[in-house]
């Protein structure tokens, strides 16, 4: 099962309405990006899925067992070693005792991080770190993995080397991945599907499917980079314009 959205909208006193009649229908291993500006309610949007945060209305159905979540900053507890950290989140998830210290390298290998088990966070880099907090989320063995622009801190390299891991790793593992991110350029080297949401409030606003044809063809991907850059800049222009008209 993936995860079903069925015209959720969500209201935050003070703030407004963020979303608005929101639905899209995510198939069970499925990579899909949300593409959208700043404070659209990407945000909001996947701690609903998370079930951190109720709807104001509408419903969402989400696997029984909940969905895994990683974040822009790795949180990673700085006095543990990488392996610690990894070994912790399988603790929390009552994964036996026995086979933890086997299952902490198969996941550290998994994200190329074989050799890193027993450093510290602050001997890691930005890049390794957030390989680490990747480990972490699959440490929780959910099948939703939920990305809240897990790579939007690091240096354009580092990213494109992420980028192609957590392919691989979507590939070899099957998981339904659910990346939040405001970089066009991400979203089309990752997923198979993108979502534009709008601003004030987040809907739908386009919906694009990206073949590996697409994807591994310059022009046509920087063609379709262009489009969506287009279309979110009008989107942002029109709030630019609403909110000098408030003013
Ligand atoms: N707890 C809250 N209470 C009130 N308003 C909130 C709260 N959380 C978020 N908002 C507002 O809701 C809107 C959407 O926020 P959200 O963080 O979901 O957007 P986003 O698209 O993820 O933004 P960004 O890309 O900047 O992280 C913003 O206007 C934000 O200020």
């Amino acid at each position: 099962m993936g995860v079903l959205i069925n015209e959720v909208s969500l209201t935050y006193p003070g703030t407004g309405l963020v979303i608005d009649q929101l639905s899209a229908e995510i198939e069970d291993g499925e990579f899909i990006a949300v593409l959208g500006a700043s404070g659209c309610g990407k945000s909001s949007l996947l701690n609903m899925i998370a079930g951190l945060l109720a709807p104001s209305s509408g419903w969402l159905e989400v696997p029984q067992d909940g969905a895994a979540f990683m974040f822009q900053d790795s949180n990673l507890l700085p006095w543990l070693t990488a392996g610690k950290n990894v070994e912790l989140a399988l603790k929390l998830a009552d994964y036996p005792v026995a086979q933890r210290a086997g299952r902490v390298t198969e996941l550290l290998q998994l994200v190329q991080l074989g050799h890193a088990m027993e450093k510290k966070p602050h001997e890691l880099s930005g890049g390794m770190r957030q390989r680490v907090a990747l480990a972490r989320a699959l440490a929780q063995d959910r099948q939703v993995l939920l990305m809240d622009e897990p790579f939007a801190a690091l240096d354009a390299i580092t990213r494109d080397m992420l980028h192609e891991q957590l392919r691989a790793l979507w590939a070899q593992t099957g998981k339904t991945i659910i990346f939040v991110t405001h970089n066009v350029r991400e979203a089309i080297r990752l997923a198979g599907r993108i979502l534009v949401l709008s601003s004030h409030p987040g809907r739908i606003l386009e919906t694009r499917c990206i073949t590996d044809d697409l994807r591994n063809d310059p022009a046509q991907s920087a063609a379709l980079a262009n489009e969506l850059t287009t279309i979110l800049r009008k989107e942002q222009r029109k709030h630019e314009l609403t909110d000098r008209n408030a003013g």
